[in-house]
């Protein structure tokens, strides 16, 4: 039996849809369109891709975009003077720095000076520190995405056994605190892990986030899981997950595509996260139920 095919860019296109009727809202109420502001540093030419694609969907939104291309040559203190003057800019709810940044940056300081309250990346560790804390906040837009496409297989998912395989800040690590949140019984692997595999054949749920091309085998999945790949590799044979794609949905129940899976989920939570940290700032309710 072949795996129900998780399609995220349907998902995407459904959740934008409900953040642009928010938008309606929002400026009926207070006047004016939340603002994203993006900033990329350097000519790498998939970064300028996804911040061309940022812009267009917040536009498309309702929402205002505020583009800041910078030279690789930057520096840290070059980007703190930006951040500083972005968090106190009315018009601007949103703060997102494109990563990676240049070696040269000292990335670290750069996300820690974005207001936490307008960090729509849910990067910095005021955030990180809601979320394990299960207080109110910004949550990283790759696991939030995950999670919204795991409830439409699994509208419950208290109870169920999930493992993560990575361990990064940026989606590992939160993703494995959502699942919690969600009531899940968490397993977290990565490379030092001694038998990774044997967890992940445990599983109901397997988020892959590893950024190594095929890693998990078809061999690897329990009959019937479902298995969310955010691993976006390019290799000579085009882009790839970080599972093998061809032989895990042989066995799975539901599985997500690269490309088309979790990727379309990142910037439609990133615009999600913009009009909720714009509701919050101006203190305005939105309708949780809907984003
Ligand atoms: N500040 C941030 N930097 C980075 C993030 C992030 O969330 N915040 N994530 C990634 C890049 N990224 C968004 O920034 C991103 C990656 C991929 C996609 C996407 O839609 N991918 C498509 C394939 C597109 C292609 O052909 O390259 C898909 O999977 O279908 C969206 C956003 C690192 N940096």
């Amino acid at each position: 039996m072949s795996a129900t095919i998780i399609d995220g860019k349907a998902i995407a296109a459904d959740l934008r849809a409900r953040v642009a009727r928010g938008v309606t809202v929002f400026r009926d109420q207070l006047g004016r369109a939340p603002g994203l502001a993006v900033v990329l540093v350097g000519e790498d030419p998939a970064s300028a891709v996804y911040v061309r694609n940022k812009g267009r969907s917040t536009r498309e939104a309702g929402m205002e975009s505020f583009e800041h291309r910078l030279p690789d040559t930057t520096t840290t203190d070059e980007l703190l003077e930006l951040v500083a003057r972005l968090n106190g800019d009315p018009a601007v709810d949103g703060i997102l720095v494109q990563l990676p940044l240049p070696a040269h940056v000292d990335a670290q300081a750069v996300l820690q000076a974005i207001d936490p309250d307008k960090d729509v990346d849910g990067f910095h560790p005021v955030n990180a520190g809601r979320l394990a804390t299960g207080l109110d906040g910004l949550v990283p837009c790759t696991p939030l995405g995950c999670i919204m496409m795991l409830r439409t297989v699994h509208p419950n998912l208290a109870g169920l056994d999930a493992v993560v395989v990575g361990r990064s800040n940026i989606v590992g690590k939160p993703m494995a605190q959502l699942l919690l949140r969600e009531s899940c019984t968490v397993t977290v692997v990565h490379s030092r892990s001694r038998d990774a595999f044997a967890h992940v054949r445990q599983a109901d749920i397997v988020v892959a986030a590893v950024g190594i091309p095929g890693f998990i085998p078809g061999s690897a999945i329990k009959p019937g899981a479902t298995v969310i790949d955010v691993g976006i590799n390019r290799t000579d044979t085009g882009l790839v997950g970080d599972v093998d794609f061809a032989a895990a949905r042989e066995v799975a129940g539901a599985i997500t595509p690269v490309p088309g899976g979790v990727g379309p989920m990142t910037i439609a939570c990133l615009i999600r996260n913009t009009l909720v940290a714009a509701s919050l700032r101006a203190g305005v309710p939105y309708d949780r139920s809907a984003l």
